[in-house]
């Protein structure tokens, strides 16, 4: 049996989902044989689940989201990086009350790839969703030696909002080595840069966007691509409408305007990585899950990725989760025969949060009680 699930965010993280499902299928099945595979989507928890699986955890400081230095974790093995982009520029290292949606910045995502460059990868894995930040990845671009400049030919500010001042980029000074390396954009979701489904409209509200900031947004980034589109040519433009450019705050449409990228669903690329499929062939039950099990789950996330993998391979699969929002039916089109939730033990939300660790081990018993 193969426990295969994602973090609880606010919760658990996934190597912790795992120990806890353990813990619990342990209890009432003493004997079965267990195998733990965290997985993550390529938003925050990535490189935590590169390391769970065997890769090496390193650790760079590089700038974060509001300017301030940021420890960054990314994960290597022989030539192939996971790299992170929440280590570096993530919601999570910002207070709730500190949110800076116009002016975050992925200039750290930058200094992270570059980093795990010099370490000598050669394919890098890009992990990227859980984000403060929404500029398009010209942070990032600017890390690696883009020059953003201004009408008067000063760089233009960080974040998305300085934008709206873009006059001119200059891309020649782009770290050479791109060229060679493998880049795929592990993204999380699959939004274009701008419009009602783009990064601001969609991600920037979670970010602290106001409905005006949104706008500001998302007219700053369209302004961006098309003055990256004067200087590339309308390549430029039709990247901005590409799925993953508009994920976490569109560092997808950076990845793949300057930097070469190609799109890859973060789940897929994830669980190529982790070594899925060898352990689901040792398997007959998948177990999987996510904090939420809601209309965004089907839309890729990892529990949707994994019950698509052992459907294929003709294994069953259920799942658990801290909340559940979609009904019978569409669990089962998504290939989950069966949802367990923390809050049918405890439906405080709160009170689900903070005893999440007790709560997951007795759901857990009751799924080995009941399918093993
Ligand atoms: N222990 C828990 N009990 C109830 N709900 C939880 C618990 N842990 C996480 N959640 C819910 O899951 C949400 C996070 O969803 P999750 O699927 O983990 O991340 P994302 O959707 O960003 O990938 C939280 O905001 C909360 O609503
Ligand atoms: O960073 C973001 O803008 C979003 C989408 O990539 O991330 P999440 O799915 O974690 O909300």
């Amino acid at each position: 049996m193969l426990i295969a699930a994602d973090k609880f965010k606010g919760s658990l993280t996934a190597v912790q989902v795992a120990e806890r499902v353990t813990a619990g299928l342990r209890r009432v099945r003493p004997g079965v044989e267990i195998e733990a595979l965290p997985v993550a989507d390529g938003g925050d928890g990535t490189v935590a689940a590169a390391v769970a699986a065997g890769f090496e955890r390193r650790e760079v400081v590089v700038t974060g989201p509001v300017g301030t230095p940021v420890t960054a974790a990314y994960a290597l093995r022989g030539d192939t990086a996971v790299v992170e982009m929440a280590e570096a520029s993530g919601l999570q290292l910002l207070p709730p009350d500190a949110l800076a949606p116009l002016t975050a910045t992925t200039y750290g995502s930058g200094e992270l790839l570059r980093a795990a460059l010099d370490a000598g990868a050669r394919t890098v894995v890009f992990g990227v969703g859980g984000s403060a930040t929404t500029d398009g990845g010209a942070g990032m671009l600017t890390a690696l030696g883009a020059r953003l400049l201004d009408a008067a030919g000063a760089p233009v500010g960080p974040g998305g909002g300085a934008l709206a001042s873009l006059a001119s980029a200059d891309l020649t000074g782009l770290d050479a080595r791109f060229t060679d390396i493998d880049l795929i954009l592990a993204s999380d979701v699959d939004n274009p840069l701008t419009g009602p489904k783009g990064a601001p409209a969609v991600y920037g509200p979670q970010k602290g966007a106001t409905p005006r900031d949104v706008g500001t947004l998302d007219a700053a980034l369209a302004h961006y691509a098309s003055v990256l589109a004067a200087t590339l040519g309308p390549r430029a433009l039709e990247l901005a409408g590409r799925p993953g450019a508009g994920a976490a705050g569109g560092i997808g449409y950076g990845a793949l305007v300057g930097l070469g990228a190609r799109f890859r669903p973060g789940i897929d690329v994830l669980l190529e990585v982790l070594g899925f499929a060898p352990a689901l062939e040792r398997a007959s039950l998948v177990i999987t899950g996510e904090g939420s099990l809601d209309a965004q789950t089907l839309h890729g996330k990892a529990p949707a990725g994994v019950a698509a993998a052992a459907r294929a391979a003709g294994k069953r699969v259920v799942a658990v989760c801290g909340r559940l929002a979609i009904d019978e039916a569409a669990l089962r089109g998504a290939g989950i025969e069966r949802a367990y939730p923390l809050s049918a033990l405890e439906p405080d939300p709160a009170r689900s949060m903070a005893e999440a660790g007790p709560l997951l081990e007795r759901v857990a018993e009751r799924v080995g009680r009941e399918w093993l």
